[in-house]
């Protein structure tokens, strides 16, 4: 289903473990940030929606969606239940855009797949900035809400596993 058909933001709470015991770390790249800060917006908004305390999410800041592969690796060594990865990849002129889009999600894939805390994948890879706006609390919603639904489920399935 493409975004089109599905809002981001939308979700049931009765469907939403309790998250009121984890503890989330998130890192924003700063590249394209009108588009990352409403995504963090979005993440940070709908976790204590469901009962993460403020003091339970960490944020730290990184230059570009590349280095969001090594800030979620530190991340991971925090004492974290889940990482989410937030970035805005959106296409220039030249083929820079398909390496660092490809470069990322594999280096996250990666760190899911070496290490035990699950590192949510919270990167818009879009063709033109509208698409980003569309789907960082646009007509789309917020692609950041539906990461954080995303980490809380990941947490609960990482405790309970
Ligand atoms: N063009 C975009 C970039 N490029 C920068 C890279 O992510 C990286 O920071 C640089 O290559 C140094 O290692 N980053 C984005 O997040 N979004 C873009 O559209
Ligand atoms: C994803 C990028 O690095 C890209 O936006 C950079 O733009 P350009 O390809 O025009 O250098």
């Amino acid at each position: 289903m493409a975004t089109e058909n599905k809002n981001l933001s939308e979700y049931d709470k009765t469907l939403i473990p309790d998250a009121s015991k984890f503890r989330f770390g998130i890192v924003v790249s700063e590249w394209n940030d009108t588009i990352t800060e409403p995504l963090f917006q979005g993440a940070f908004d709908a976790l204590v929606d469901n009962g993460v305390l403020e003091s339970n999410i960490i944020r730290w800041n990184v230059p570009g969606s590349f280095e969001l592969i090594y800030g979620a690796k530190k991340m991971q060594e925090q004492m974290v239940n889940a990482v989410i990865v937030i970035g805005s990849v959106i296409q220039g002129e030249t083929k820079h855009f398909d390496f660092v889009c490809e470069g990322v999600t594999q280096g996250i894939k990666d760190l899911n797949v070496m290490r035990e805390t699950p590192v949510i994948f919270c990167v818009l890879t879009d063709n033109t900035l509208q698409q980003a706006i569309d789907r960082s609390g646009g007509k789309h919603g917020n692609k950041g809400t539906e990461a954080a639904i995303a980490a809380i489920k990941m947490a609960e399935l990482r405790k309970n596993s």
